[in-house]
């Protein structure tokens, strides 16, 4: 069981990921890639960060847009999780 985010702590913590939106339980962001291929090979990368953190993000493929949901499922809620996964997606960004 991790750690729920309280409000100031969701707060301080979105200061550090400007691209990404709070959905209530969830950070949400879209990452706009060249083309539909770029954008697959993008959500490949992320995949292996996901596994290798055994924290998985929902994921909605539209042609070249990518929007990663973040949310711990298991604790209901946003963990510490959540932004690390957050900021290795930004560190990864094409
Ligand atoms: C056993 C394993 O840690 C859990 O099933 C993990 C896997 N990936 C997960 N990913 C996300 N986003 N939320 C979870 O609660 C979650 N649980």
């Amino acid at each position: 069981m991790a750690h729920l985010l309280n409000e100031s702590e969701i707060n301080q913590a979105l200061a550090d990921l400007p691209s990404w939106t709070r959905e209530g339980d969830s950070l949400t962001r879209t990452v706009d890639c060249p083309d539909f291929p770029a954008a697959i090979a993008f959500v490949v990368r992320v995949a292996d960060v996901a596994e290798a953190a055994d924290h998985h993000p929902d994921i909605d493929i539209r042609w070249r847009k990518v929007t990663f949901t973040l949310s711990t499922h298991s604790d209901g809620g946003l963990t510490g999780k959540d932004t690390q996964l957050a900021h290795q997606i930004d560190d990864l960004e094409p």
